[in-house]
């Protein structure tokens, strides 16, 4: 269906589960309204703080934008005061995805500038690189990273002398950990800034292929590291389809980012436009504009039109956790329900890796975002009447922008698909059903993305393996103990166990045994990255062994059953058996190697408070 037609009803579905979030969230919703409309209701910033306040806030300042933001030219009073804006920044030099991000406060200070504003770097906030710490003892903090960013979101707001907010992030924990921090400040309008991914290098499926090589030693580390060199080349996200790609289209179809940001490369003139143009937008909604602020931007509809968006797109398993973190934080409550109930509809409108062979550049030459959300606007599952940064609403994000001949920004409609192997209209989906699906049963809730698993595992029932590490796992690999139908049971994984780091260094070797033809699996109360596919994982698995779930029951040789059409996980042990069987516990040499060393102690408390992964492993709460 083009653009040009009329766009159909709301989908049936995506209006019973709005209403059923809006019943369920209307306490929690209300409360958070008022307090958003007590903190907006006040004076500006420099006007409703001392003036010893207002002194050591602005001190650093050059005098012009001291008067700017005061008000104050010595001792007269000026006419209208510019508005403040707060830039919160994730940069640092270890995410090539925000290592551009180093310069861009001074581009914004530039720009707030000629538009008679100010723009101050309130804070800067920690940015974990899952990539670099995929399999380590580092990736034990990186979940609780996410709190970690929302907090220091706060610290930086807390300063309380901003008109609105920039939130300069993209990758997995930081637009949550941002999004997270920037609803307790949902007075703010507030604008995502993203630097956008790197060029093309080495595609993500010959990585994948030398992984798999190396997992069996046909390779050495000189040729795995040249090729791991040659696929992560260069500033900017990594080009798979993870959880940072997943934030970026989840962003735009919140309209929380100037429309068609998320994709275009750095270092390009038309990326400095856009970051300027994120400064206009932002001050464009500020209380003397269209007064849009997070708190009432990101409301129900908002919230599911994110669902559905990562829906579409077989978006990161990483998201079933933080959208719900994200939702909490605006008074909204969601769960694992509504994601199913969402994706029994939802159409599967994208193939990018590791739901197919694209990378995310070649989904924005396809159409990108634009295109994905104009098919679902159009298509009748997207809410369309949503307040977003942009005057134009919701229908403004399915244009594409680019630079005209004098720099300035222009939009053009994504029109048809450039390439229907990368995406599809609504009327002719890749899957009637979206990417993810809840699994249910005796061994507890969990979820699997399965958009990135080929047909015939959907279904894997098999003899297991109990490993309470990864790295049992993985000894147990290369010792081919493993060369069989195998589901792997990987416990100990959870929020509480040990900050339930992504398991994702078990795509190899497991994609190997499935590549010798095993019907193999993966059953984990941990997660999966967002870059992991084509092994089917039941993962986030609730309760955790550590909390008691059923998974500390599960022995060496049971049968267990994933069956991804019929939604279920199930161990076949006979109900008598099964319920008289006594919990292992943790083992006392992991729960003493645990939470020691790499700054993991630091992390207790988040481990000791953290809410279960289907309750968005909040620890705040
Ligand atoms: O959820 C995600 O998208 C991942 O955490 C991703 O950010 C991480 O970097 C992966 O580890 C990358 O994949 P490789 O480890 O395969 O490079
Ligand atoms: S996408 Fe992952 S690996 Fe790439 S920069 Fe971001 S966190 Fe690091």
């Amino acid at each position: 269906m083009s653009s040009s037609s009329a766009p159909n009803a709301l989908h049936p579905t995506v209006l019973a589960v709005t209403r059923r979030i809006v019943e369920r969230s209307a306490p929690t919703r209300s409360a958070y309204l008022a307090q958003l409309e007590l903190a907006a209701n006040r004076k500006p910033g420099a006007d409703r703080m001392g003036c010893a306040n207002v002194a050591h806030a602005f001190a650093a300042m050059p005098d012009a934008d001291k008067t700017r933001v005061t008000g104050l030219d010595k001792l007269k009073i000026v006419e209208e005061k510019g508005a403040n804006i707060g830039i919160v920044n994730a940069y640092n030099d270890l995410l090539s995805a925000h290592a551009p991000l180093q310069h861009y406060p001074d581009l914004i200070k530039v720009e707030a500038r000629k538009h008679g504003a100010t723009a101050q770097v309130a804070g800067g906030v920690p940015a974990m690189c899952d990539g670099v710490t995929q399999g380590t003892p580092g990736m034990e903090l990186s979940l609780f990273s996410r709190d970690a960013i929302a907090m220091a979101t706060a610290v930086s707001l807390s300063h309380d002398v901003f008109d609105c907010a920039l939130m300069l992030g993209v990758c997995d924990k930081i637009v949550p950990g941002l999004l997270i921090g920037a609803l307790h400040f949902g007075h703010l309008p507030t604008v995502f800034v993203p630097a956008g991914p790197m060029t093309s290098g080495l595609s993500n499926n010959e990585k994948g292929k030398i992984r798999e090589k190396a997992a069996q030693g046909l390779v050495g580390r000189p040729e795995l590291l040249a090729a791991e060199s040659a696929a992560y080349h260069g500033q900017g996200t990594c080009t798979f389809y993870g959880t940072a790609n997943s934030n970026q289209m989840l962003l735009e179809a919140m309209g929380l980012h100037v429309p068609g940001t998320a994709f275009i490369n750095p270092g390009q003139d038309v990326r400095q436009e856009l970051t300027r143009e994120a400064v206009r937008t932002v001050l464009g909604i500020t209380k003397a504009k269209r007064f849009a602020p997070i708190g009432r931007v990101v409301d129900e509809r908002c919230i599911v039109n994110a669902m559905v968006a990562l829906l579409a797109t077989g978006g990161s398993t990483n998201h079933l956790i933080h959208w719900v973190a994200v939702a909490r934080s605006a008074g909204i409550v969601i769960d694992w329900n509504d994601f199913s109930a969402l994706s029994d509809v939802v159409p599967l409108l994208t193939r990018v890796y590791p739901n197919g062979s694209a990378d995310v550049n070649q989904f924005q030459a396809a159409g990108g975002p634009g295109y994905v959300i104009r098919e679902l606007l159009d298509a009748g599952f997207l809410h369309p009447d949503v307040l977003t940064v942009r005057s134009g609403g919701l229908r403004e994000f399915t244009a594409i922008p680019s630079a005209q001949a004098n720099g300035a920004l222009q939009w053009t409609d994504a029109g048809a698909s450039k390439d229907e192997s990368v995406v599809r209209p609504a009327s002719a989906p890749f899957s009637a059903s979206g990417g993810l699906k809840l699994l249910k049963g005796n061994l507890g809730r969990s979820v699997i993305k399965v958009s990135a698993v080929p047909d015939d595992r959907h279904i894997i029932e098999a003899p297991c393996r109990v490993f309470d590490s990864q790295e049992a796992l993985h000894k147990a690999f290369s010792a081919n103990e493993l060369n069989h139908d195998v589901i792997c049971v990987v416990r100990w994984q959870g929020p509480q166990a040990n900050g339930m780091p992504e398991l994702h260094k078990l795509t190899p070797p497991l994609a190997v045994l499935q590549g010798k033809g095993f019907r193999v699996a993966l059953v984990t109360d941990g997660r999966m990255s967002g870059a992991s596919g084509k092994v089917p994982a039941a993962i986030h698995v609730s309760p955790e062994a550590a909390a008691g779930g059923p998974l500390a029951k599960v022995l060496d040789g049971d049968v267990i059953r994933l069956d991804a059409n019929a939604e279920t996980l199930q161990v076949l042990v006979d109900a008598a058996v099964w319920d008289t069987r006594p919990l292992a516990t943790m083992p006392a040499d992991l729960r003493a190697a645990n939470g020691i060393g790499m700054g993991r102690e630091l992390f207790a408390n988040f481990r000791r408070n953290a809410l279960t992964a289907e309750e968005g492993a909040c620890t705040w709460f």
